[in-house]
């Protein structure tokens, strides 16, 4: 079985022995011999017994901890059931990020911004406080890591890459990739021709279509292009069938990899139970190393060529890699993090920067006079315009403060930490070996950082002076500190190219008599009717953290990164709503 390495102790530390201790204790217990039955019922009962105990063994001494430091300890959640089971059951029975959004929001009211929901005795800290995360992510950085845990879990995935390691081999990664994240490497001529064909691929009477899924393919697209010079959306004459198959299943691929990995870290330490019998990243990861191998064949030649013409001059990021390195699995491991990395937060990002621009047409509007006057409507999309186009950058900083595409991040304490609180006073115990959750999303829509509109789409609060000091200290989404996100310029460039050449093709669209900035609309009607937001959620005024008190009309999801279930559903020309 694939995962016993890591089922075999972990079930053993977990579920055999500390019930297996408190059955013999209960077994030295009892004056007469107990019959079979006894005896089995003994062991049953120690299983609730064990967890209860080592609940409050591990509370106690966190506690006396915390008092010898001088500090207090993170508020815990009292739940209705023991070991705080009913959380375990919304949790889990929360199918969707609102939902979730809605419990933690509900819990944060409680017990503050900083709580531990200590579910099946075990320590699980959340929290939306930015001293907090700035210790988290930076001051204590060495001391909050992945963890071996992900690792385990991501392993056959990621392999060893980036979004994989901690420490030394984090930092060789880090320094390994960042150069190609320099400007020189990073603009905007690399992505228009892909942008330009899929904007002008767009169906302009009126149809609905998803175009979330379609930017899906665009994202792949351009990360593949930047990565390899690979062009996707055309097939060279010697390319072999198992190529060509592999190609075309590379986004399902990378999908399910994503989700498998997601799944292993919901279930926690048991999760090779749920995989017996079948692997469920064997045929992804087929799929996704036929597509790579040929392409890291090729750079390999590149770089005999170029050892024996002795130039140095490489310009694809996968000649940058093999050049540092011969070992075909790192650069495989490499490639396969910088995807995830790039693909789907680029569809997250550009998906709700066309979900905004359709809710909110008087923005679309001003956003696109701003792109005309600035950029033209058929100028070079140079430095300097993204520079100028200011009400645009304001417009993507809005975008993903209210859409954050990484809506949760993970991190593990090796060792016990003292964590600050905005309310000043004593700090709070973090024991070592425990998980917290950052609660990006919740964080961006807080009403005492953001202020009573921090709901409210609003580009206009990052114009002018700009942000306050708790409202800079309240925007995470590129994550902050050593492991902040390496694909900003990346991800920025794009997405401007992307909003410059949308408003020309809607202006070139409205001169020929459809179009327009406003001729963007949601296509609610066509949204696959699972997929249509309840309609209790969009009571306005419910301060209940879901749908933004009523303002969203589409079904907000954290499916890895923040999507829209069922795809964001839109027409453009003549609309039918
Ligand atoms: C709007 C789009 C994007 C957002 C919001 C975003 C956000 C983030 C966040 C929050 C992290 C930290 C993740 C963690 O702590 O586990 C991260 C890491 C990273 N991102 Fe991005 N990202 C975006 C696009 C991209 C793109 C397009 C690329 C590559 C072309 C990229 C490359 C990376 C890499 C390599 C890391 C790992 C950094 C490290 O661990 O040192 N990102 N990103």
């Amino acid at each position: 079985m694939k995962g016993s390495r890591f089922l075999l102790p972990a079930l053993f530390k977990t579920v055999v022995l500390p019930p297996l201790l408190t059955y013999l204790i209960l077994h030295l217990a009892t004056t007469s011999s107990p019959n079979a039955l006894v005896r089995i019922g003994l062991y049953v009962f120690s299983f609730p017994i064990s967890y209860v105990l080592r609940s409050q063994l591990s509370s106690f001494s966190s506690t006396r901890q915390a008092k010898k430091l001088g500090a207090i300890d993170i508020p815990r959640v009292k739940g209705r059931w023991p070991l705080n089971l009913d959380i375990l059951r919304d949790w889990a029975r929360s199918g969707s990020e609102d939902e979730v959004g809605r419990m933690m929001l509900l819990l944060e009211r409680q017990y503050g911004k900083t709580y531990n929901t200590r579910v099946l005795g075990e320590d699980q800290i959340i929290s939306t406080d930015p001293p907090v995360l700035k210790h988290v992510l930076i001051d204590d950085f060495e001391n909050f890591v992945k963890g071996q845990k992900f690792k385990d879990r991501a392993e056959a995935f990621l392999g060893d890459g980036i979004f994989n390691s901690d420490g030394e081999r984090w930092r060789f990664h880090r320094a390994l990739l960042r150069p190609f994240f320099h400007p020189n490497h990073v603009f905007a001529q690399l992505f228009t021709p892909h942008i330009e064909a899929f904007v002008s691929s767009l169906p302009t009477s009126g149809e609905a279509f998803d175009i979330q899924a379609r930017l899906g393919s665009l994202s792949l697209q351009i990360a593949v292009m930047w990565m390899c010079g690979e062009d996707l959306s055309t097939v060279s004459s010697n390319a072999s069938p198992e190529w060509i198959a592999a190609k075309e299943g590379l986004g399902k691929a990378m999908t399910k990899g994503q989700r498998v990995v997601g799944r292993r870290v919901k279930i926690g330490t048991v999760w090779p139970l749920f995989e017996l019998g079948h692997d469920p990243l064997a045929e992804p990861m087929r799929v996704i190393r036929a597509f790579f191998q040929p392409i890291i064949d090729r750079a390999m030649e590149r770089k005999r060529q170029r050892q024996a013409s002795r130039e140095s001059d490489e310009t694809k990021f996968i000649d940058m890699l093999v050049n540092v390195t011969d070992d075909r699995k790192l650069v495989e491991d490499q490639l396969i993090n910088v995807l995830l990395a790039a693909r789907d937060t680029l569809t997250s990002c550009l998906t709700f920067c066309v979900y905004s621009l359709a809710l909110h047409p008087k923005i679309a509007k001003k956003l696109q006079d701003e792109i005309i006057k600035v950029a033209r409507q058929d100028g070079a999309i140079t430095k300097e315009v993204i520079r100028d186009c200011k009400y645009s950058r304001a417009f993507i900083n809005e975008v993903l403060r209210l859409f954050p595409p990484v809506p949760l991040n993970i991190r593990r304490t090796l060792r016990p930490s003292l964590l600050p609180t905005s309310k000043g006073g004593a700090p709070m115990y973090m024991p070592g070996n425990t998980s917290i959750i950052i609660a990006t999303v919740l964080l961006q829509r807080d009403k005492s950082v953001w202020g009573e509109d921090a709901d409210v789409f609003d580009p206009e609060r990052w114009m002018g002076a700009g942000l306050g000091q708790s409202e800079r200290e309240g925007f995470i989404s590129w994550n902050i500190g050593p492991r902040m996100c390496l694909g900003q310029p990346f991800a920025l460039t794009a997405t401007h190219a992307f909003l410059v050449l949308l408003a020309r093709h809607l202006r070139m669209l409205e001169s020929e008599g459809a179009g327009g900035a406003e001729s963007l609309v949601l296509a609610h009607d066509a949204q696959p009717m699972d997929t249509v937001m309840p309609e209790a959620w969009k009571t306005p005024g419910g301060n209940d953290g879901r749908a933004r008190e009523g303002r969203d009309t589409m079904w907000v999801v954290a499916d890895v990164v923040l999507a829209i279930k069922g795809g964001l559903w839109v027409r453009i020309g003549p609309s039918r709503e």
